[in-house]
């Protein structure tokens, strides 16, 4: 079964998010936002699933169904507003195998994904694409100096960054110039003993990535290191492993990853940036990753339209970015100049925010924030104020009585009763 998810949603913050849960269980997902780009979607390549909005603007998502002329359906779940669903039997009668109620809860969407495809937890072969490391930015140079190091070199290497800052891309182009097979396990707090046997006993010249390296629980980073050991280094694969950027000493020092692990794997390292250390490069990747989806397309970037994602802070990275991109295609449908109303919503304003991501409690703060002389206060003065609000509040909920709430949140009692003194309008008992 194909690994692409097709997802139908006109929704942008909503497809985003869907797009981004199809990612992290590590399938590929297509965003489009009306049935029209969905047909076409279809009938370029195959899916192994498809996420599907009702109300879509030139139509009712079922009808995608209705005219189903291809080969096997996909597996397919409704993404529906709450009573939207009129007849379920004739959904079902369609192919649709279940439906997501607004808001979507993440674990029945990767229950659903989780029919798709099992995640590869097996070390996976990957076909050898070219794979071209776009960029020019000053903080990418020592990135470029260090892999072509890599690339010359057999020793084990990490990878840290962000998610989404290129991990995986640079590993499969250090592991493709080596020539050999290039194998990848994505490491899941307990890995059996088998799978890592299997991925080590690959031939010389291969190249093993094993991703997230250090959410492997303490036993399996034992067993790992004992199967290190049991091995001839000559007869190993090149090692090549992911993590955040926090890096593998980080999570010595926490106490998380083994010391006797660190030291096997923590022979090179590349530091991925990311994008936001790296806007410069920002239109090249744009364009590249608009080659990508949509070869055929002769879609442009308005100037204003660069000017705004070069503005953003983009705390999913180059993913993130990919995604964006997928978004406009289909909002343009693949020609023109994409224009500002074209992006997805959180991204036309200037704000550089994901306001869909954000708690209620940051957006108040940060709109708070905003608003206050940041030059002439300390932050002693800051915390005072959230602390006297928070008091405020806080003691409404216990009648007003600081015995009652000191003894139900624990405070001292002292302690609180200073506090409230010092309030503006001193509110003690
Ligand atoms: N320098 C680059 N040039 C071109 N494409 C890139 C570059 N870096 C990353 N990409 C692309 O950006 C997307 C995200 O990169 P990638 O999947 O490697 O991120 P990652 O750090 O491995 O994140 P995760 O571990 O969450 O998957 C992929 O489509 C990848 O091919």
């Amino acid at each position: 079964m194909s690994t692409r998810v097709l997802i139908v949603e006109d929704n942008r913050s909503l497809g985003l998010a869907l797009a981004s849960a199809v990612e992290r269980v590590k399938l590929q997902p297509e965003l489009v936002g009306s049935l029209t780009h969905a047909r076409e979607e279809l009938e370029k390549g195959e899916f192994g699933g498809i996420l599907l909005d009702l109300g879509l603007p030139d139509g009712h998502g079922l009808s995608l169904l209705e005219d189903w002329r291809g080969g096997e359906m996909p597996l397919v779940a409704v993404v529906t507003a709450h009573g939207e669903i009129e007849n379920a039997i004739e959904a079902r009668k369609l192919g649709v195998v279940r439906f997501l109620t607004k808001p979507v809860a993440f674990d029945e969407l990767e229950e659903f994904l989780g029919d798709i495809e099992e995640p590869q937890r097996e070390p996976a072969e990957t076909e050898h694409k070219t794979t071209a490391l776009i960029g020019a930015a000053p903080a990418m140079q020592e990135v470029f100096q260090k892999t072509a190091h890599a690339c010359l070199s057999r020793e084990p290497l990490v990878i840290r960054g962000a998610a989404g800052t290129g991990r995986s891309h640079v590993a499969t182009l250090i592991g493709n110039h080596s020539g050999g097979r290039l194998l990848w396990l994505h490491a899941a707090p307990e890995v059996e003993s088998k799978e890592f046997e299997r991925a080590l006993s690959a031939e010389e010249g291969a190249t093993l990535v094993i991703e997230d390296v250090a959410v492997l629980s303490k036993a399996s980073q034992r067993e790992l290191i004992r199967l290190l050991d049991e091995r001839e280094v000559a007869s190993l694969p090149r090692l090549i492993v992911t993590c955040d950027e926090e890096g593998l000493r980080g999570k010595v020092e926490e106490g998380t990853l083994e010391a006797e692990l660190y030291y096997r794997l923590q022979v090179l390292e590349i530091f991925l940036p990311g994008l936001k250390e790296r806007l410069g490069d920002l239109p090249a990747l744009a364009y590249h990753f608009l080659g990508q989806i949509d070869s055929g397309g002769r879609l442009k970037f308005g100037g204003e339209v660069l000017e705004k994602l070069q503005g953003y802070d983009w705390p999913g990275n180059l993913r993130e970015l990919r995604n964006v991109v997928s978004f406009c295609i289909s909002a343009r449908g693949g020609t023109g100049e994409v224009r500002v109303e074209d992006l997805p919503e959180y991204l036309q304003g200037g704000s550089g925010r994901i306001v869909a991501e954000a708690s209620p409690l940051e957006e108040c703060l940060d709109a708070w924030i905003e608003g206050l002389d940041l030059n002439s206060m300390t932050y002693q003065e800051i915390q005072g104020q959230v602390e006297g609000l928070l008091l405020g509040e806080l003691l409404k909920r216990f009648d007003g009585k600081p015995s009652r709430m000191a003894r139900e949140l624990g405070i001292n009692r002292s302690t609180l009763r200073k506090k409230l003194r010092e309030l503006p309008g001193g509110r003690a008992e």
